[in-house]
């Protein structure tokens, strides 16, 4: 059974960043989201939990309109940005995508050296003198505990660095140009259990000030590092709560079922 449209708000007292509503989404004739209803808090941390095709990471990419970037894929329905519908065909995407910032699986720097994988993005939004910049690229190296690191190789490729420190880079990079959001899909897939544990610190940390949304495939991940969890499966969003209630007392069978293993 879906979830009911009403069944959105993990509380009443937080502050919505994003508010879905009545999301459906197509890959051409196949409907990837159906009817989708949630509210992804600020400075809070919410996971997107569910066995393999369920539309996590679909639902991770209309938040930011990722999607609008291939042709056949389309998304009906809002979803309200501070009260902004960023489905609206007049939103600025380059714009949103520097106010909601993405993190994919697979670390991407570019093929340029650190300082300037940092500072590429600010330069397409201010323009800062060099000093200010030189700030600015500390601080976001600094804000992905990764400035010690590489403090003494700014000028190094980023390609040079190992997996785990490009993946900080890539969320140094995100957070360089101050979004209010972040999207990161499975940021540690790729990772060793050394570097993931710096991920999630670091998701940790930087609720502070930022709101997040990640997608895992790793539910001990997502106990650990979430505030809020949604169980998705078959594009359904089939319950959303907070991550506390969600891991221990689950109030659908699919949940439980999925939670403890019994899934399939
Ligand atoms: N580009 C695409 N074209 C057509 N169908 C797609 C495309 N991308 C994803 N889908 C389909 O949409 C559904 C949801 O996929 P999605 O990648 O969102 O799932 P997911 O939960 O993130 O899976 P995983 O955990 O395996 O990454 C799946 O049935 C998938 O086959």
């Amino acid at each position: 059974m879906p979830a009911t449209a009403t069944a959105v708000a993990p509380s009443v007292e937080l502050r919505n960043a994003l508010e879905v509503r009545n999301l459906n989404f197509y890959y051409g004739k196949f409907q990837g989201l159906k009817n989708v209803n949630m509210n992804i808090a600020e400075r809070k941390v919410t996971a997107f939990i569910g066995p393999s095709g369920c539309g996590k990471s679909t639902l991770l990419r209309t938040l930011n309109r990722m999607y609008s970037l291939y042709p056949g894929q389309r998304a009906e329905g809002e979803i309200n940005f501070y009260g902004q519908n960023i489905l609206d065909k007049k939103q600025d995407l380059n714009l949103l995508r520097a106010r909601i910032g993405m993190v994919f699986q697979k670390p991407t720097p570019f093929p340029m050296t650190i300082y300037d994988n940092i500072a590429f993005g600010v330069r397409l939004y201010e323009n800062l003198n060099k000093s200010d910049m030189d700030d600015r690229v500390e601080w976001a190296l600094s804000k992905a505990a990764l400035w010690g690191e590489v403090k003494d190789k700014l000028g190094q490729n980023g390609l040079s660095l190992s997996g785990g420190q490009q993946q900080r880079l890539c969320i140094a990079r995100s957070v360089a140009v101050k979004p209010s959001v972040l999207l990161l899909d499975e940021p540690t897939s790729a990772l060793d259990p050394i570097s993931t544990g710096k991920v999630e610190e670091l998701v940790h940390e930087l609720k502070a000030d930022y709101t997040i949304a990640i997608v895992t495939h790793n539910m001990q991940q997502a106990a650990r590092c979430s505030d809020f969890t949604a169980y998705m499966y078959l594009g359904e969003l089939i319950e959303f709560g907070s991550t506390e209630q969600i891991f221990f007392k689950p109030s659908r069978t699919e949940t439980e079922d999925y939670i403890t293993g019994r899934f399939g």
